[in-house]
């Protein structure tokens, strides 16, 4: 099944002959249960394709399906119950509440979508076990290493079991013990749970881990490879 369709997108900052051209026309599928990085040089366009995926942003030009609904075309308000609720995004700093518990942290978000306490916090212990983080469920991020944060922000971003996982560089503050951590968990909820997750990276080892490499350059898509898991 197709997750997502993307047809000749364009993202230009500013207008005229000034204009940033971050993203020149890009196209390309992404299936169910698929693992897909995203690379390229920085200022390639890999953050800007990623918020627009996650429809933290709109594109210029160009059309977006997701499961068959065109969300390029929504009204912002579905645009936000939609990103709410079916959207996982895991950000490089892991923007996680400090004076919060991890319980707590995964916990807020699914109260806002309309959870009971009861259901959420099941749900927020449900995810935190998923990501490895059993017995440290009430430690604040303070109390914890870096990989151990991101795991709660990626606790946070699946416990609405997400259509589809966003994650933007997650492993660019970490050293390689914890982004091993970090990577390996991404593999298990995509191989045991088939979570369709699209992560970018500027670090060649980690496309160990996924399905398929998908390169930009200069705001264009110049190669797209499927690869042998590690
Ligand atoms: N809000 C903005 N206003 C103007 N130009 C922008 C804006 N955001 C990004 N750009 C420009 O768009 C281009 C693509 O940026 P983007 O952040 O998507 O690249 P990237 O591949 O993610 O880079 P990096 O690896 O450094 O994070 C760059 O030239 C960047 O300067």
């Amino acid at each position: 099944m197709k997750m997502i369709i993307v047809k000749d997108l364009k993202r230009y900052y500013g207008t005229g002959e000034t204009a940033v051209k971050a993203l020149r026309g890009v196209s390309f599928e992404i299936k169910k249960g698929e693992f897909v990085a995203i690379m390229g040089a920085s200022g390639s366009g890999k953050t800007t394709l990623l918020r627009i995926l996650a429809l933290l942003d709109d594109a210029t030009d160009g059309e977006y399906t997701i499961r068959g609904l065109q969300v390029s075309s929504l009204p912002e308000a579905e645009r936000s119950y939609y990103r709410l609720t079916q959207v996982g995004y895991v950000f490089q700093d892991y923007a996680l509440i400090n004076e919060m518990s991890a319980a707590e942290n995964v916990y807020v978000l699914s109260m806002m979508e309309g959870k009971s306490r009861k259901e959420s916090y099941k749900t927020a212990l449900e995810a935190l076990d998923k990501v490895g983080l059993k017995g440290k469920h009430n430690r604040v991020p303070d109390e914890l290493s870096g990989g151990e944060k991101q795991r709660v922000a990626i606790a946070r971003a699946i416990a609405k079991k997400p259509d589809i996982l966003f994650a933007d560089e997650p492993c660019a503050n970490l050293d390689t013990s914890n982004s091993k951590q970090v990577l390996d968990v991404f593999k298990e909820l995509n191989e045991k749970y088939g979570q369709t997750i699209v992560m970018v990276t500027h670090e060649p080892w980690h496309t160990e881990y996924v399905d398929r490499v998908i390169t930009l350059e200069d705001g264009n898509l110049v190669s797209d490879e499927k690869k042998q898991k590690g």
